[in-house]
Parts: C-alpha cells; structure tokens; sequence
C-alpha cells in the first residue's frame, strides 16, 4: 500500500512534483486505465465466444459477485473507497456485457 502511495505521489526526487509534472503523471495513469479497459473488453470478448461454444448465457451473476468483493477489498487495502470502485466496476462489467454481446448471438 505505502509503495502505491509512493508511487502515487512523489516524483523522482522525491519531493511534490509541479503541477506540470504531477498532471503529466495523472495523463499517464488515464492512458493506462483507458488501455486496461480496452484489454479487459477483449478478454470479455473472448470470454463470451467460450460461453457460446458452451450454450451459456453472457449475464453471470455470482462471477459479477466475486468480482465486486474482490476489487472492493483491493480498494479497502489501498485505501480508497470501496462503494466508489465498485460503482466503477458496476459500470466496467455492464461494459463488457454489452460488448460481449454485439460480438455474439449469445444473450
Ligand atoms: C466476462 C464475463 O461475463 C460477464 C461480465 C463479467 C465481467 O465483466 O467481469 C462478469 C460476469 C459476466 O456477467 C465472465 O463471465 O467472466
């Protein structure tokens, strides 16, 4: 947790960075969450193709579930809060649902 923090908030010298410095860091982070998005949509994607060959629906629940408690901890442990991130995961697993069936016939 310390090392996330660290690394969240202090440039290489180890002192508060500029503003400057400190939104390119921000810019730079964004451009990671946009291109983790983009690979968890193509995993779902893949995942729906498996669950078609399997005659399974794209919805799961319990899955959706476990997910949720999982990144909820996560976040609990980092230290940010947790109702927010799963909100963020909410909208991330409704994403990938809708993904996932514009590339199948599965519902
Ligand atoms: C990706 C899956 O399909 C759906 C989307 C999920 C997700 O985005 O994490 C989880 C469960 C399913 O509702 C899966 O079953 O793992």
């Amino acid at each position: 947790m310390e090392e996330t923090r660290r690394k969240g908030s202090e440039t290489r010298n180890g002192q508060q960075g500029s503003l400057d410095e400190l939104r390119e860091e921000i810019e730079e982070i964004d451009n990671g969450i946009v291109e983790s998005i983009a690979r968890r949509t193509y995993v779902a994607e893949s995942i729906a193709r498996v669950k078609e060959e399997r005659g399974m629906g794209i919805h799961d629940p319990d899955r959706e579930e476990e997910v949720l408690e999982r990144v909820e901890e996560r976040a609990e442990s980092l230290e940010v809060d947790p109702e927010t991130v799963r909100e963020v995961f909410e909208l991330l697993m409704g994403m990938s649902k809708d993904e996932q069936r514009r590339h199948t016939d599965t519902d």
